[in-house]
């Protein structure tokens, strides 16, 4: 690859015309070329001969946009396009006087490639193509990404290549296939792994307390945790391990099937038991990116529907705490029927009841309550979009399993229940061993033996197996997590002796109680009894009365 200013000719065909303005146009270069005026004049200049090139022998373009589909996903060709173009920018930038530059695997190096409004030009076989990076203005215009919002005001970049008519067999069936290839062999080269959010990068907060802007931001992934220094039952280890290991390499199956290339997982246990270390182990164990969904960050059921698009295959897409993030547990029904999205689309794209209605439920809404419901949530997991661009994996990690709704974790949706519980004693051998290269000690017995009685996570643990200082060692860090235990069981101990002595006390108060009312109904009993008695003796006695009257009234009628 070379520059284009020096390249350029070699694709045009002489003639006298031409030679003299090659010779003006090279007497013009050098004049310049003292001058500071040259980074001006480079890029004029190549689309100059370039246009000159065109009138004898026109050329044609081939446009590669972002995104596809409007502005739903990040297109693959322009990243491979991207990821070619960036070795075309190598070392002295390829004669690119305007390269952007980000953080490469190795921390002294830079990727390079080329900036807006750059253009390189490349041989193929014979044959020079320019390509031409731009970026268009943001659109307000309701045109084909209109629906998704904010996201289609923001800029649109592209990649234009051009090519001279006569290569236009080579170009299309040989040149562009081939830049695929290399580009994506440089982006397997070169990938790093990446940890995406939602809620920070290039965007602002709104006023209604929401985050705008782009959608997703990243920063490179580096979590040292894997399966080899998590905690936990050796049998179970294996059997996630195995799982991940057949779902990655489970494509055909998928195919055959018909079932989306996903799975879903629940983490669930107390805080400190690994939830959230168990995803950074599988995302090392599969090599795959991380899509961490603040929820509660998530405007509308829509903008969850983009964000699930733009997400790429071979990655974990992470919601945590789903019990925290939403009010997701029984309101199903209800929230289905009121909160529908703001931007005009509901769970299965029903149609609305009207603008109306629409304004009227977003109005009801509480300004800066996410109006993402458990329809969009089970939707996002399994509804029609959920297929396309494959090899994912979704987990939801919860404290308290028993509140979510049964439908949001039914087979299917997350298919692998996973229960991360407290540190047993082989959790806590194995983490002897790798926090302290201990695999057998005097103080093993007694962890054992609180471990029976005592539940502590094992961030606890491995926190009290970390040397503190210089001074610490393996029987300094035994000895405090044995005294720690101590303290755990007396602290259970006492809590629940306190909890014993408060039932107690309740049961006393009840029973106290009871009797109290059994005394109180006995008496009320007895005076009810009284009174019964009296009411009937004194109806007995008017009833005398009257027989009396009526005796007296048949005897006057005869
Ligand atoms: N099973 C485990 N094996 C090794 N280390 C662990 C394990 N569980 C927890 N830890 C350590 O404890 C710390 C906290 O664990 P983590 O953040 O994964 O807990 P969590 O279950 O996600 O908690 P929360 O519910 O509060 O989010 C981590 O730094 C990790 O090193
Ligand atoms: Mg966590």
């Amino acid at each position: 690859m070379e520059s284009s200013a020096s390249s350029l000719w070699s694709g045009v065909n002489s003639g006298i015309v031409l030679s003299l303005l090659a010779v003006v146009w090279t007497m013009l270069w050098q004049g310049i070329q003292g001058l500071q005026l040259q980074n001006l004049f480079s890029r004029h200049s190549r689309r100059l001969s370039r246009r000159l090139a065109a009138t004898l022998d026109p050329y044609l373009t081939v446009t590669i946009a972002e995104y596809d589909g409007g502005r739903m996903r990040p297109s693959d060709a322009y990243k491979e396009a991207q990821a070619y173009l960036q070795r075309a920018t190598r070392g002295a930038g390829g004669g690119v006087r305007h390269l952007k530059a980000e953080p490469d695997r190795d921390p002294d190096r830079l990727v390079l490639s080329m900036d807006d409004n750059e253009e390189v030009a490349d041989e193929f076989r014979g044959a020079t193509v320019w390509w031409l990076a731009y970026t268009s203005a943001p659109r307000d215009d309701g045109g084909p990404g209109y629906f998704w919002g904010r996201a289609s005001r923001a800029e649109r970049r592209f990649y234009r290549l051009a090519f001279l008519e006569r290569d236009r067999d080579l170009v299309l069936a040989e040149y562009l296939p081939h830049v695929r290839r290399q580009g994506r062999a440089v982006m397997v080269m070169n990938r790093q792994r990446k940890l995406f959010t939602n809620i920070s990068g290039g965007g602002g907060w709104d006023s209604d307390g929401f985050w705008s802007g782009s959608s997703w931001s990243h920063v490179v992934f580096e979590h040292p945790k894997t399966f080899a220094t998590l905690a936990m039952d050796p049998a179970k280890k294996k059997e996630i391990m195995d799982d991940l290991d057949a779902f990655r390499g489970a494509k055909d199956y998928y195919a055959r099937v018909g079932k989306a290339w996903k799975r879903g997982y629940l983490l669930y246990g107390p805080p400190g038991t690994g939830k959230s270390t168990m995803i950074a182990a599988m995302a090392n164990h599969l090599d795959y990116d991380v899509y961490d969904i603040e929820l509660t960050s998530v405007r509308t059921n829509t903008d969850l529907r983009r964000l699930f698009i733009e997400t790429t295959s071979k990655s974990i897409i992470v919601i945590e705490d789903i019990d925290c993030s939403l009010d997701l547990t029984g309101k199903r029904k209800k929230k289905k029927k009121k909160a529908e999205d703001g931007d005009g689309a509901n769970k299965d794209g029903e149609k609305k009841d009207g603008a109306a209605a629409a304004a009227a439920a977003a109005k009801a809404e509480e300004k800066s309550t996410s109006k993402v419901t458990l329809s969009g949530v089970l939707n996002f997991i399994d509804g029609l979009w959920s297929a396309c661009g494959g090899e994912r994996i979704i987990v939801f990690t919860t404290n308290h399993v028993e509140k979510l709704d049964p439908a949001l974790i039914r087979r299917g949706r997350m298919d692998k229940h996973i229960e991360m519980s407290y540190c047993c004693f082989e959790s806590f051998r194995f983490l002897a061993k790798v926090y302290l290269d201990v695999e057998a000690h005097r103080l093993f017995d007694d962890v054992a033996a609180l471990l029976r009685e005592v539940e502590m996570t094992p961030a606890d643990v491995a926190e009290n197996l970390t040397p503190k200082g210089p001074g610490e060692d393996a029987d300094t860090c035994l000895a405090a997590l044995v005294e720690a235990l101590q303290k755990a069981k007396e602290k259970a101990m006492a809590k629940k002796a306190k909890e014993e002595a408060a039932l107690a006390k309740k049961k006393a108060k009840r029973k106290a109680k009871e009797e109290a009312a059994k005394e109180a109904g006995g008496k009320a009993k007895e005076e009810a009894k009284e009174a019964g008695e009296k009411a009937a003796e004194e109806a007995a006695g008017e009833a005398d009365d009257d027989d009396d009257d009526e005796e007296e009234e048949e005897e006057e009628d005869e």
